[in-house]
């Protein structure tokens, strides 16, 4: 077996999501989606652990600085019956609550027990590993961590529980950059190198399991596979595929574990296709987070309860929303990729298409009774439509009431439009049920086609502390 000769800190980035097309239809191998990876990245850091006293135990500690008692420690341990590598939540003392982390210690569990079937457990030596997180994925404000700090990174001042998530699907983003660190530091390049399409399978594969498992549901999959591809045309994979993995530290998890991510059955159908689309020069996505203090849970249960009851009709919405999703994108890249005409009439096609698809996700939302576009939100995308230089826009996801997505030029005076436009937002209070929606604010993010990618360790000095 091959081991690495040296442990050097290692770290990797991995962008958050919009999806601008297919919530809902995604969950269904015969639909797709269109999902635009963020310039909002969740970093991972690891290094070797500096022990006080010398003494060597098999230990990983976790930390996100940014937040107040984010702290993970886990101990772990070769299993027999190759059960992989098991990893169990330790107290940093008597008196402290055990802090839980699922995400974090299940992609820990899944990434040593892939490695455990690649290298001797005695070459898994203990880590310390660092999470830093972009602004946009929380609306708390950050602070820098000193007045003479270039970090790009802020101190959030709240614990992690307490902050306010913006939906850019910050567990993906972490558990893909998560997994992709781990592996980089623990495994020799022969093995794994992130910039090969052979590693970069690997590491999706390893993320959709070990995600999955944290969730405690097969979901489509679509935030891991733009955490790892970035943007990307995506089609789910069949979720029972991930049914015959046992749990970790049971019999026979590490070999099935191993078979998975190597895809040796070749069971995985995921299709992504990143060619399928481009953003036009000059134009940019711009993510709208609204405050709204409803939530509306089962959203997704509800909505596939009812496609299941009047499958007619809803064969019918489904079919032409991903048309309707399809010359979506294929016009995106087409103005990218031809990139003629005058702007006012170069657009006119683009226009017309988010017009077209949202009048087929009111039917959807009308017909399933859920407010994946509700009169409130519709007032808003058609005053934000309006804004000269603006295409369209859409609810992104799942929908509801806490976010939109705008396409539109990339220009100061549109995004000035834009802004006067939002702080002058009220919500007219006509909604018939009953929700208002509060203040709007525009995120500091936009588009990335990049997905997963190695960092400079060096980025992160201000934030790991001896
Ligand atoms: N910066 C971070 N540091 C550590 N864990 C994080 C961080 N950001 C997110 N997480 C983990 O991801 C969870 C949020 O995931 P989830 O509820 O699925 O939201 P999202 O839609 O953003 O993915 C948190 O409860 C935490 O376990
Ligand atoms: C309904 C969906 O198709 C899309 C949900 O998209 P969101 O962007 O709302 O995602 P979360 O990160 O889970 O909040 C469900 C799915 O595909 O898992």
């Amino acid at each position: 077996m091959a081991s690495k000769p040296d442990f050097t800190p290692q770290a990797v980035s991995a962008p958050g999501k919009v999806f601008l097309a297919g919530g809902y239809l995604v969950l269904d191998r015969a639909y797709t989606a269109l999902v635009f990876g963020l310039d909002a990245r969740i970093h991972v850091h690891v290094e070797p652990i500096q022990t006080k006293s010398g003494v060597t135990l098999s230990e990983v500690i976790v930390k996100s600085p940014q937040f107040r008692g984010a702290v993970w420690e886990y101990g772990y341990r070769l299993t027999e019956g190759d059960g992989g590598i098991a990893v169990h939540p330790l107290r940093a003392s008597h008196d402290t609550p055990l802090s839980k982390n699922p995400f974090i210690e299940t992609a820990l569990s899944y990434a040593l027990s892939y490695i455990s079937t690649l290298l001797p457990s005695s070459s898994i030596p203990p880590t310390q590993i660092s999470i830093l997180a972009s602004q946009a994925y929380y609306s708390n404000p950050g602070k820098p961590p000193s007045t003479t700090s270039t970090s790009p990174f802020l101190n959030f001042d709240v614990s992690l529980s307490s902050a306010h998530k913006t939906g850019l699907g910050s567990s993906a983003a972490l558990v893909t950059a998560f997994t992709a660190s781990v592996l980089s530091y623990y495994l020799p390049r022969s093995l794994f190198d992130m910039t090969t399409p052979q590693s970069q399978e690997i590491l999706h594969n390893l993320a959709q399991a070990s995600h999955c498992a944290a969730q405690g549901k097969v979901g489509s999959g679509f935030d891991i596979a733009s955490a790892v591809y970035g943007s990307c045309f995506y089609r789910r994979f069949t979720p029972s595929l991930l049914s015959s993995l046992p749990a970790p530290a049971t019999a026979g998890f590490a070999p099935k574990l191993k078979a998975l991510v190597e895809n040796t059955d070749a069971v995985w159908d995921t299709e992504i296709r990143k060619a399928a689309i481009e953003m036009p020069k000059g134009l940019r996505l711009v993510m709208c987070d609204v405050d709204c203090g409803s939530e509306t849970p089962g959203m997704v249960k509800k909505v596939l309860k009812w496609r299941e009851e009047n499958q007619a009709l809803a064969d019918k919405i489904w079919g032409d929303l991903q048309k309707g999703n399809e010359d979506l994108a294929k016009e995106i890249t087409r103005i990218a990729t031809s990139g003629s005409g005058d702007s006012g009439h170069k657009y006119a096609k683009l226009r017309e298409q988010f017009t077209k698809n949202r009048a087929l996700i009111r039917q959807m939302s009308k017909e399933s009774g859920v407010p994946i576009e509700p009169p409130q939100q519709t007032a808003l995308l058609d005053a934000c439509s309006k804004v000269p230089g603006v295409i369209g826009g859409v609810v992104p996801g799942a929908g509801g009431y806490d976010a939109i997505v705008l396409l539109l030029e990339d220009k100061e005076d549109v995004i000035g439009e834009l802004k006067k436009l939002l702080d002058g937002w009220k919500d007219d209070g006509k909604g018939e049920d009953g929700v208002k929606i509060g203040k709007v604010g525009i995120l500091g993010v936009r588009e990335d086609m990049v997905g997963v990618r190695k960092e400079d360790p060096a980025l992160y000095k201000e934030w790991i502390t001896l």
